[in-house]
Order: structure tokens, then sequence, then C-alpha cells
């Protein structure tokens, strides 16, 4: 027997003593995918074009050993998937094409993306999408969809659709549901006269965008809001009120980015009143400093309070998991490394609460035991635990991943010169 599952095993009894069966927790565990988010790997630049970077987000860093092709890019996906527990899921951008045609976003198709789903099928992945409304000639004066200009608006909702139809194949070749996401950075940078009409424009345009039927067994829509952009700071179009409505009376999943509200506001406080309205709920797990500034999620309060709402409401059968951050000042496969099995370990720490019992006591009133108990839970074994679900899924346990990372960035992304 290995150590890591000795200290399971003494692990197991303790939560035994509050009533938690970690044996079943672990196979829960595994129901849960994570979709890692592709840019991460290369800075959010894609094989597009070599526009910058815009739409009001953007990538500080310069780390060596960026992807530069698609290939890089699902080498070193391999390589970070290697060293996360579980069978997860890669969330593309429409901009990360893999095609030797030069085609535009108004003119992609399934097949410029039939590489990545071979590839997804032989990693037994599922795939998720996006599609790509910034870094392009005609994300105009700050405008895409609610752009008062109809060429502008036209060549989105063109793309939009086509979007859907990518990912509509996505669902029916890897048997899985492809999530797509809607999130447009139009707004304007100081305060504007007219609030309204951009957000009429924007509801129409993507109602044209959604008016085509597809199965909900093979795509689901999201549309995710946001509070500002750099360039877009007085105003937003597609603010949380907005999608809320639009997403609430369109039926489609409203995605919650925890870096796109006000700096003392939380999603995980959100979730539970949007899960009893909405369709369902699509999370980008990100990680704001001071503003939106998309850091590598840490296992911090917030991240924790997320694994809890999930667990503790029920909501991973209604919440689809994706993470949101770009750091290029560090080595971009232990960013997605660190970012993802954070994310696991958030929920596995939620999973391993005495969830009806802290429920029991809290309705007969007994705030005592619910703050003793879940301060005493800080201290409990979760460690065991979680090495012990690495170890059974063959992935380093510890600290283990980073030598792997290390020596794949010496070996590989060094030589990327
Ligand atoms: C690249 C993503 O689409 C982007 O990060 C979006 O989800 C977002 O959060 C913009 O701030
Ligand atoms: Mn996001």
């Amino acid at each position: 027997m290995s150590t890591v599952e000795k200290k399971y095993l003494e692990a197991k009894e303790k939560y035994a003593e509050l009533g938690v069966n970690t044996d079943e927790v672990l196979k829960r565990l595994e129901e849960v995918k994570i979709s890692m988010h592709v840019w991460q790997g290369d800075d959010i630049a894609g094989f597009l074009s070599d526009d910058e970077v815009s739409g009001g987000i953007t990538v500080t860093g310069n780390h060596p050993g960026k992807a530069r092709t698609p290939e890089e890019l699902r080498q070193d996906l391999e390589k970070a998937y290697s060293l996360i527990p579980g069978k997860h899921k890669l969330n593309l951008h429409a901009i990360y094409l893999d095609t030797d045609e030069d085609v535009d976003l108004n003119e992609i198709e399934p097949k410029h993306f039939e590489k990545w789903v071979s590839w997804a099928k032989e990693q037994d992945l599922g795939l998720d999408f996006n599609p790509t409304f910034f870094s392009h000639p005609m994300y105009k004066d700050g405008f895409t969809l609610a752009s008062p200009d109809k060429e502008v608006r036209e060549f989105w909702i063109e793309h939009g659709k086509r979007t859907r139809r990518i990912a509509e194949y996505f669902g029916k070749e890897l048997g899985q549901v492809a999530v797509n996401n809607f999130w447009v950075p139009d707004g304007y940078k100081d305060n504007p006269i007219d609030r309204y009409l951009p957000r009429q424009r924007l509801m129409e345009s993507l109602d044209e965008i959604f008016s085509e039927e597809i199965n909900p067994e093979y795509t689901l829509d999201a549309v995710e809001s946001k509070l500002f952009g750099i360039g877009a700071e007085a105003y937003t179009v597609g603010s949380h009120e907005f999608y809320m409505g639009y997403g609430l009376t369109r039926n489609k999943l409203i995605c919650m980015d925890a870096g796109h509200f006000h700096p003392t506001e939380v999603i995980s406080n959100k979730l539970s009143s949007i899960a009893l309205f909405s369709e369902g709920i699509l999370l980008h797990v990100s990680r704001p400093v001071r503003w939106d500034s998309d850091h590598v999620v840490i296992m911090d309060d917030e991240l924790q309070e997320i694994g809890r709402e999930l667990v503790r409401n029920d909501l991973l059968g209604k919440t689809h998991i994706g993470l949101d951050f770009f750091d290029a000042t560090i080595n971009r496969v232990a960013a997605w490394a660190i970012g993802t099995r954070n994310t696991i370990k958030a929920i596995l720490k939620a999973m391993l609460e005495p969830t009806d019992y802290l429920k029991k006591i809290e309705l007969e009133g007994d705030f005592t035991t619910r703050l003793a108990l879940t301060e005493e839970l800080k201290d409990f074994p979760f460690a065991d635990v979680w090495n012990y679900y690495c170890e059974i899924n063959q992935v380093p346990v510890g600290l283990d991943w980073l030598k792997e990372a290390q020596k794949y960035e010496e070996e590989v992304l060094n030589k990327r010169k």
C-alpha cells in the first residue's frame, strides 16, 4: 500500500466520523468536468490573423514558450491534462480554427475545426466554443453586434450563426453537449447619451443569431455579461441586467464570470438566485485583482465559496464550469495546471462537508454548531483525499506536477525561439 493510500484511509475514517463517505465523494468528483480554456496557451492570439488582442481585454507578460501553431498548442494542452485528474473539456474560441484555407470569421465552418475534433476524440475530451467578437478589424469604434453600422452588425451576426453550427458539430461528433458562449465587448469609453438603443440593437442581433433552431442535445448557447472593459469604462452594452433579462426570456445559459462585477461583488452569492430561474449556468472561473485582470485561479475564499454553492445547492447538474484566466508571466502549462487543479480541489473540499447535517442544524437555528463545525472542517485532512484522487487518476501527487511542468519547459517550451 502506498503512503498516499495509507494517509487516505486515515482521512477516510476521520471524515466518516462526520458521516461523509470519501469513496462516494471521489466517485461523484469523477463526474465533474472542467472546461479548460485554450486561450491561456497562447495569450488569446489564435490562428486567424496577427491582429492585436482587442475588445477591452489584455494579456501581460512575456514568458517564453508560447504556442505558435495548433500542433504546439495541442502538445501543451496534452501536457497540462496529464497533470490534472479526471476527464475534462476544452473550450475553444473561433479564432483557433485549424485550416490552410484563408477564411474570415463570417465564413468559418465545421470543417475548419475538424482537426480539433479528431484530437478531442483521441484524448477523450469534450469541446465547448465561443464566437470571437474581438481582435478583428470589424470590431469598429468599440462595437460589434450593437454597432450603429448595419454592415458591422451583419458581419458579426453571420459569425455568431456560424459558431452555433460549429458547436452543434462538436456536440454531434463527441457525444456531449458543447456550450457556445457569447461575450461581446461593445461599449463606450465615456458617458453615453443613449444607453437604450445600443442595448436594443444587441438584443435584436442576438435574436437574429438565435433564430435558427438547433438541437440542445448538441449545443447550448450561453450569454456573458460584463461591467466594463479597457476603453469601455463608462458603459458596456451587455451588462448583467441586460443578460439576465435576455437569458431568462430566451432560455439561454447565463454565464457568470468572476471578474465581471464590482470589486466587492462575488458570483458565489448570485448562483442560487440565478439557478432558481434560469435554464442553466455557465461559470467563467477567474480571479480579478482590483479589476477584471484574469489572474490564475488560486484557492482563495471566493473559489471555495463557489465550490460550496455548487455542492450545497446541488447545482453541479445545471452548471457548466469553464475557466477564464490568462497570465503570460508564468509557464502557461503550469497556469492551466494550477487553475484547473484548484477548481477541482474547491469542489472536492465542498463535497467533503456533511452538507445535510449542516443544513439541518441551520434549520434548527443552531448557529453555534454551524460556525464551530465549518471552522473545524478547515483542519480536516482534505489534502490526503486530494492526493489519493490524483494517485488513482495516475496524475502527479502534490507538488510533483511542477517538476513535470519544469521539465517540459526545459525540453520543449524553451526550444521555441
Ligand atoms: C477570451 C474570452 O472570451 C473572454 O475572456 C471573455 O470570456 C471575457 O471574460 C472578457 O472579459
Ligand atoms: Mn469570461
